[in-house]
Formats: structure tokens, C-alpha cells, sequence
């Protein structure tokens, strides 16, 4: 099983902790979001699993191993971290081969993976005529390109349209399907709760949360439930039979906060309220994460949620 474990982990640039006694664990077979504001640490995080950074205590281990002890590191670990990356004047196809011939890894790769990330039709334009978009996208081959067991990728989404997001989606998702431990940073709400199964959450270096992505919305955010109906006075009735207030909404619908659908929805069929529409209205990443960090202070390292 090759986990990423970071424990008691710091780092301090001058008299600034950029990363702060920071403890978990990313495992495979799903896909781990990596969120917190600008300036929180991913990035320092993500360049100290890597081995391209020291810490200043504690340890990042890839498979029980720092990063800089591995064999043949890019057919373990693909990272993205830098689009820029990539020597301007070769070519996207150049610059993988180059990649592979260095890293024992088949030539083969190289089409596979400009296949995957649809740079087939530029490979053999130099990268600096490259668009961000397309950048981002050989980044994502060359991290790729080892059919590495666990990848990192630091604001993937970066650059890329909306078909590249779409994209993005489905391949870290058919990673994780793989069995791949996929790290992925994001400071984009939506966007990570479209593609992850887990966060990491990260405040000014420390741990906020460390939680499956449902969970984390569930603790914070209640569900509410939308309905209409062709009769008030049933559904009001019913519903305050059972404990439930009921707000009537311009539009004709009622809204019952607080309430989960599987449950409104089977004591209105049992009371044979006629339902015109019932929504669960979950609450969303975002909403979630506000309120997490709204009430921020009250979080320390012996209150995280693991
Ligand atoms: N090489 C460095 N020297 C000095 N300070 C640094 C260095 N690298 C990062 N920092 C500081 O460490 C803190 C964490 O930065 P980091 O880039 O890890 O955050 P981040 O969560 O990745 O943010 P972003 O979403 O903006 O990329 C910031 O205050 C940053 O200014």
C-alpha cells in the first residue's frame, strides 16, 4: 500500500511557519482534496513530500520512504507542481521523451500519454507556443508518464477551459479508481467537491480537518428540504404532526429546514400528502468550508477531525 504520511511536520522560512506540526495521511484508492487559502502551506507541503524542500522537523514519507531515497522516483510518484516546467524551445513530445529516456520508462508512454491529456495533435510544437491550458495538460502527462502509484498535483486545474476541468474530473477520478493515491491542491470549492472523495484542510500551516468530503459538509452545513404540493393544508398539517415547521416561499414551494428528503418524503407519502416536487437541498463544499473557517480559532490540533 503506498500512502503519503506526513507526521509532525514543519517548516519555517526566516521567522515565518509556513507549515506547522502538521500529521495526516493520504491514502489510495481515492481521490484527496488539498484545500486552504492562499498562503495556508499546500504547496509547501506538497515541495516536502517531494524531497524538494527540508523540513525544519518532522517527516514526509512516500511508501514508508522519503521521496529522495526512492528508485526510479518517477515510475512511483507523478507530480505536478510548476507548469512552467518544461524546457520552452523543445518540443511537448521532446520534452517527455527526454523525461522517459531518463527515468528507464518505455518511449511507448509518450503517445500514451499525449493521447491522454489530448496533446497529440501540438507534440510536435515547442512548448513555448504553448498555452497555459496546454502546459498544464503536459505537466500532467509528464507526471503521468511513469504510471506512478501515487500523484500530486498542485492546483491541476489551473489554465484549463471548461472542457479541461471536465477532463481534469474524470481522470483523477479513473486514478483513484485504479487503486493511485491522488493528492490534489485546490483553493476552488466547487471544483474540488466535484472530484474528491476526502479533504485535507489546511489553516495558516495547520490542519483544520482531515475528513471524508460528505462528512465534512454534513457537520457543517443542515439539509433542507424543498417541496410543493396541490394541497397546503395536508402538507402543513402532516408535517407539523411531526415536529416540522414548514415556510412558505412567493413561488408556492415550502421549504422545512433542517430535514433530510428520506425522511419528509416518507411521512408525507405515508400522510398521502399529494407531492408535486421534493428536493434535498444539501448543503454544498463551500458553505461548509466558510463555516469552518469562520470559527477557525476554535480548532486546534487536539480537536481535528480524523
Ligand atoms: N521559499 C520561500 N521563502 C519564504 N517564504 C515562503 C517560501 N515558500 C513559501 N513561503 C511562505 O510560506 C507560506 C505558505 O506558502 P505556500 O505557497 O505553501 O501556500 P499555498 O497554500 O500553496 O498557497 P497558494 O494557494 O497561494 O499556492 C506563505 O506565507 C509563503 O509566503
Amino acid at each position: 500500500m503506498t500512502s503519503i504520511d506526513v507526521q509532525d511536520l514543519t517548516k519555517e522560512f526566516g521567522a515565518r511557519r509556513a507549515v506547522d506540526r502538521l500529521t495526516f495521511r493520504v491514502l489510495p484508492g481515492r481521490v484527496t482534496g488539498f484545500l486552504g487559502p492562499n498562503g495556508a502551506g499546500k504547496s509547501t507541503t506538497m515541495r516536502l513530500a517531494l524531497g524538494l524542500d527540508r523540513p525544519t522537523s518532522g517527516t514526509a514519507t512516500i511508501g514508508g520512504r522519503p521521496y529522495a531515497t526512492l528508485t526510479d522516483p518517477l515510475r512511483r510518484v507523478g507530480a505536478l507542481l510548476d507548469a512552467g516546467a518544461a524546457h520552452g524551445s523543445r518540443t511537448g513530445r521532446d520534452h517527455l521523451r527526454a523525461l522517459a529516456a531518463s527515468n528507464r520508462i518505455p518511449v511507448c508512454r509518450v503517445d500514451e500519454m499525449l493521447e491522454e491529456t489530448g496533446l497529440t495533435t501540438v507534440a510536435r510544437r515547442r512548448v513555448k507556443t504553448y498555452s497555459l491550458g496546454m502546459r498544464q495538460r503536459l505537466g500532467i502527462a509528464a507526471a503521468l508518464l511513469g504510471d506512478p502509484e501515487v500523484v500530486l498535483l498542485d492546483e491541476p486545474s489551473n489554465g484549463l477551459d471548461p472542457e479541461g476541468i471536465i477532463w481534469i474530473r474524470g481522470l483523477l477520478r479513473r486514478l483513484a479508481a485504479q487503486g493511485r493515491t491522488v493528492f490534489v491542491s485546490s483553493h476552488l470549492m466547487t471544483e474540488t467537491a466535484s472530484f474528491a472523495d476526502h479533504l485535507v484542510v489546511l489553516g495558516r500551516g495547520r490542519l483544520l480537518a482531515d475528513t471524508p468530503v460528505r462528512d465534512f459538509i454534513h457537520a457543517r452545513v443542515q439539509p433542507r428540504v424543498r417541496i410543493r404540493t396541490s394541497d397546503t393544508d395536508a402538507l402543513e398539517k402532516a408535517l407539523a404532526a411531526h415536529g416540522h415547521d414548514a415556510v412558505e416561499h412567493a413561488d408556492g414551494r415550502w421549504s422545512v429546514e433542517h430535514a433530510h428528503v428520506e425522511d419528509i418524503g416518507r411521512l408525507l407519502s405515508a400522510a398521502g400528502v399529494p407531492i408535486l416536487e421534493l428536493v434535498a437541498e444539501e448543503g454544498t463544499l463551500e458553505q461548509a468550508y466558510l463555516d469552518l473557517t469562520a470559527s477557525e480559532a476554535e480548532f486546534t490540533t487536539s480537536t481535528q477531525e480524523v
